[in-house]
């Protein structure tokens, strides 16, 4: 059964495939690369809207393949900032905007309220779409943001974003280091035992 990432993010499957120990395929290495409309009213609906839309076109492209979809939607909370830009992370800086966009828009917002740091938390949903049902587990990874960026590690928002018990941006600390304590990572453990159980159906 192959395991098929539903994400256009290549930060997102950098860390996957670091994560897992399964081959992970990239959709658009099978569908060619499309944009999906994630307008669902939280992370894990989101989620689901990446992993069935994947899913679906996979079954109409390949009716005969064996495979199994998972996607991830994520995103950085700001209490000070009522928990903005949270599902709207990537679109934070408005439709189209990059990475920095994104990040720079958040150091301003930041600096705006007179702040030099403030709380943060990152939010992972990752959904799994199969022949044998679907399935939504979460992770969190709470910390603070700073005013600044520092290092060029991870991709998003790390530069700005110190975890808990660390003094290092996630710009500066190793993606084997940020996968132990991320929410993908924490959503991913939990991800595991299921992409296993699936396995197994598959087999008997
Ligand atoms: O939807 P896909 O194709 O998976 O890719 P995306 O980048 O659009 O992903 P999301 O819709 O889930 O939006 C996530 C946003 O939150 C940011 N983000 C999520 N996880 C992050 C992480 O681990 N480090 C830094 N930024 C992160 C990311 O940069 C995006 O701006
Ligand atoms: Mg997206």
């Amino acid at each position: 059964m192959k395991l098929v990432l539903a994400t256009g993010n290549k930060g997102k499957l950098r860390e996957f495939r670091q994560m897992c120990q399964d081959e992970v395929v990239a959709f658009s290495d099978l569908l060619g690369a499309f944009d999906i409309v994630e307008d669902g009213a939280t992370f894990a609906e989101n989620a689901l809207i990446k992993a069935r839309t994947i899913y679906k076109k996979l079954k109409e492209t390949y009716p005969s393949g064996n495979y199994f979809v998972i996607s991830d939607d994520s995103g950085i909370s700001l209490p000070v900032l009522d928990g903005a830009p949270g599902i709207y992370s990537a679109r934070y800086a408005g439709e189209g905007a990059n990475d920095k966009d994104n990040l720079y828009k958040l150091i301003n917002a930041v600096k705006a309220k007179g702040l030099k740091e403030t709380p943060a938390y990152y939010t992972a949903a990752i959904a799994i779409v199969s022949q044998y049902g679907e399935y939504v587990v979460h992770g969190w990874m709470h910390g603070k943001v700073i005013d600044k960026v520092r290092g060029d590690k991870g991709f998003g928002y790390d530069p700005m974003f110190i975890p808990s018990g660390f003094e290092k941006t996630l710009g500066e600390l190793d993606d084997e280091v940020k996968s132990k304590i991320s929410h993908r990572g924490k959503a991913l453990a939990l991800a595991k035992p299921i992409i296993q159980m699936l396995r197994r159906k598959d087999i008997h």
